[in-house]
């Protein structure tokens, strides 16, 4: 069925809220103008005082399935991310087992097909079993519609590993996103190695685990040719050489989580496996830097990095507690009531961040609000103003920093391909 989007708020190139109608046929945005007329056979839905956004795109998510369904599912996760907002999800490859051959990942393009809400693009990983050691069939893995190559989780150790598997991918024209964590410098940490670890005497995780790896894969990239794709940065050293790597003219990208934008290891509040996340919350200088690289272009975008875990699992506290933390349906909310309100960023910067940005550093055809492009759109009350409670979550993990925020700019309706797939119960007509 059509749809006639009325009366909502549009952002236009200067980051003004302009009002116009839409007109959404066959997935397509047909229309975009004021004064749209109904012909009658189409749903009509009234969006006075809604922002109407491009649906967000996240390309770091954990959907768990196959393997970890207690944790979450591609239903549930989907869900999820359709409540929070976002259309189009890359999901990483950490299952059991993992997308590492042609027919694993052929079954979860099908299961995606059979369950997801929004749409899915499965990452493969770089090397079978993501043991670090021999390389997956690239071509092969493209050819079944991979994403990217990443082995998400843990590292890729050796340089030599990293650099056949970047050769390969420069030669598909995929990309190499990466989780950099260099091994041999980590001793079992459970935080960031600075204040937090001695405050709560458990073991730290250096910031050089981190950026080491990231200067080691940069100059590979360069001497590969490849596009290099840094996951969840964390400190300023990576900045910096993220931002020295772009002045360069390496093929490099890097994207940063919500969490790590808006908490540092001070908000730790004592032994939660809540605050607990791979990479770590690091010091207000990393925080700061983060930020700052943001708004100068080094980061190009910002993913979420959910990662649900069973409160079971999140119960066995800081130092044994498995990493990560959810994030699908607090992003928006989070960064627009603690980054747009407070002017630290744009509403279009912030918009930009989680759709066009990451659309464009993966030359994805979605982010965009124009005729002929897309139908995957958010509608988002910018003015409610509600409280964070993992209770009420679509996620199946509950394991959040941020429970008790008190945020604006909930969505309210979520639409992708022309079709509504989420919508807040008030808001049916
Ligand atoms: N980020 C995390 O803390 N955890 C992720 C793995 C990852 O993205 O590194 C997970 O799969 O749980
Ligand atoms: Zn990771």
């Amino acid at each position: 069925m059509s749809l006639l989007i009325k009366n909502g708020s549009l952002l236009n190139q200067a980051g003004e809220l302009e009002v116009c109608d839409l007109y959404l046929e066959e997935g397509i945005i047909k229309k975009i103008a004021s004064n749209i007329q109904a012909t009658g056979s189409e749903k009509v839905i009234e969006a006075a005082g809604l922002l109407v956004s491009p649906g967000f795109v996240d390309l770091h998510v954990h959907l768990r399935e196959p393997g970890g369904e207690q944790k979450e599912t591609i239903a549930t996760g989907t869900l999820a991310a359709a409540k929070g907002g976002f259309t189009t999800i890359a999901s990483m490859p950490n299952t059991k087992p993992v997308p590492d051959t042609k027919e694993q990942l052929e079954w979860l393009h099908k299961r995606i097909k059979e369950t997801a809400k929004v749409r899915v693009l499965p990452y493969a990983t770089i090397t079978k079993g993501q043991r670090g050691t021999e390389l997956v069939d690239f071509p092969a893995l493209a050819e079944a519609n991979a994403f990217a190559f990443s082995d998400d989780g843990v590292g890729v150790q050796a340089a030599g590993v990293m650099y056949e598997a970047m050769k390969e991918a420069a030669n598909i024209n995929k990309a190499i996103v990466a989780h950099c964590e260099d091994n041999s410098l980590i001793y079992s940490g459970a935080v960031h190695e600075g204040k937090i670890d001695k405050e709560l005497n458990i073991p730290g995780i250096p910031s050089i685990a981190e950026s080491v790896q990231i200067a080691r894969d940069i100059l590979l990239a360069e001497a590969a040719n490849c596009h290099y794709h840094v996951c969840h940065i964390s400190t300023k050293e990576s900045v910096r050489v993220v931002r020295d790597a772009k002045r360069a003219g390496i093929k490099v990208t890097a994207e940063v989580s919500p969490h790590h934008l808006l908490l540092c290891e001070d908000d730790i509040p004592g032994d939660d496996a809540n605050f607990k996340m791979n990479p770590p919350l690091r010091s207000k200088e990393d925080k700061a830097a983060l930020l700052a690289g943001l708004m100068d272009g080094t980061i190009d975008f910002i993913a979420t990095d959910h990662a649900p875990h069973t409160e079971e699992d999140k119960q066995k506290g800081m130092r044994s507690a498995p990493f990560g933390i959810v994030g699908l349906e607090t992003a928006f909310p989070l960064l627009y009531t603690n980054l747009v309100e407070k002017e630290i960023l744009t509403l279009k910067e912030l918009v930009d961040f989680m759709t066009i940005k990451p659309a464009n550093a993966f030359q994805l055809p979605f982010g965009k609000l124009a005729e002929g492009e897309h139908a995957d759109i958010v509608l988002v009350d910018l003015k409610h103003e509600a409280t964070i409670d993992p209770a009420k979550f679509a996620s199946k993990g509950k394991n959040t920093p941020f429970t008790n925020w008190n945020c604006k700019g909930w969505p309210v309706q979520t639409i992708v391909n022309g079709e509504i797939v989420w919508e807040k119960e008030s808001v049916q007509q």
